[in-house]
């Protein structure tokens, strides 16, 4: 009798182990490497306070965040995206928030796809600040149009902005790093970078090149063990990247403002970010469920979790011909922007 109540008790605390760890599980917002780096690797703040950080696409989103978060840790940074005027509102932000001062600011206005331009930006920010300690390749556009009805040049435009684009920065800026022999090149890939996404298959094509080029490239560096490159691979985080999104012409974009307060707020999926960077993680994936978990699928048991793509697809493909966001239905609960 006393061994069954034993054994009995055994099985409960099973359960109960079982059941917390999966709780536990389905409320992480990050892969394992870098939650164990956010509880117990170098913070930041200890890392890359005093850095040069140059940020494409600093101009709204993810980017913008970013260089809210970095002035706040002492790091000096470079703004660079199309527009001039949001980048010198950016800049006039990050001066008000940190104890930083105008030299440690340097505004260069940029387009990804002038590629006879990247050059000669590098040089500005090396002339400016003697060094490029990393490198953060943000800049990108999405998609939202079924493959059926768009144009060829949505192909062509978002290859040449989200993968030869940041390929062209980081060629200008990595002999800089290999002659100093440190730096990182931190890219802000996609979820969708790894795997399929309906409505995205132009935008999943240039974020999966960018994830081989830079998982190439990693190896290649295998000499420079101080440049880190590090790929970020978000999943829904709130910014404008649905807004700004090309639809089935390249030139038209979605516009309409949907809601985006059910995604993971900018701050967070920034923080992770710059733990990632703090702590050399070669690549992350950040995200609220159910997408983490789908994605951890997808990796052991790619049959099924493509088979869960499939069916949570179609949802995706209803919401957006019925004009809300693609991914609303997913989300388990609003959060705080
Ligand atoms: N928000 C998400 O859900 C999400 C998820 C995964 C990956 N991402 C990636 O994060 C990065 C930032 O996007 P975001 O979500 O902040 O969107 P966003 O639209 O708010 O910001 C995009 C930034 O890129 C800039 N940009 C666009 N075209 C450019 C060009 N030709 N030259 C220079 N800059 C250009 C924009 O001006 C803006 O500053 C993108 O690479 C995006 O693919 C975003």
């Amino acid at each position: 009798m006393e061994l069954l109540t034993c054994c009995v008790l055994l099985a409960l605390g099973c359960l109960l182990y079982f059941v917390v760890q999966f709780v536990r599980l389905m409320k992480a917002d990050a892969d394992l490497t870098l939650l164990w780096a956010e509880s117990f690797g170098s913070s930041p703040e200890s890392k890359l306070r005093g850095s040069v950080v140059w940020v494409t696409g600093a101009s709204s989103g993810i980017g913008e965040e970013l260089c809210y978060q970095l002035v706040k840790l002492g790091a000096s940074v470079v703004l660079s995206a199309r527009r001039e005027a949001e980048l010198l509102r950016v800049k006039k932000k990050c001066l008000e928030i940190s104890s930083l001062e105008e030299k440690d600011l340097l505004v260069i206005p940029l387009d990804l796809t002038d590629l006879s331009t990247h050059k000669s930006a590098t040089d500005k920010v090396i002339q400016h600040f003697g060094r490029i300690d990393i490198l953060v390749n943000n800049g990108g556009r999405s998609q939202r149009s079924l493959f059926v009805d768009t144009d060829l040049n949505v192909f062509q435009g978002l290859m040449e902005l989200n993968y030869i684009g940041t390929v062209s920065i980081t060629k200008h800026v990595l002999p800089h790093m290999i002659e100093r022999k440190k730096g990182k090149i931190v890219t802000i890939s996609s979820i969708t970078g790894l795997v399929g996404v309906p409505l995205s298959t132009g935008y999943a094509a240039s974020k999966h090149a960018l994830q081989g080029f830079f998982n190439s490239l990693r190896i290649e560096l295998g000499t420079y063990p101080d440049i880190a490159v590090i790929n970020i691979c978000p999943g829904p985080v709130q910014s404008k990247v649905v807004e700004n999104a090309c639809t089935e012409r390249f030139e038209k974009s979605v516009e309409a403002h949907t809601d985006q307060t059910y995604k993971m707020p900018t701050d967070r999926c920034v923080r992770l970010i710059l733990v990632s960077a703090a702590n050399d993680l070669k690549e992350v994936w950040i995200s609220d469920q159910p997408y983490l978990i789908i994605y951890y699928i997808c990796q052991y048991a790619p049959t099924w979790g493509f088979w869960i793509l499939q069916r949570s697809g179609q949802k995706r493909i209803q919401n957006f011909k019925s004009g809300i966001d693609a991914d609303s239905s997913f989300a388990f609960s609003k959060k705080t922007s």
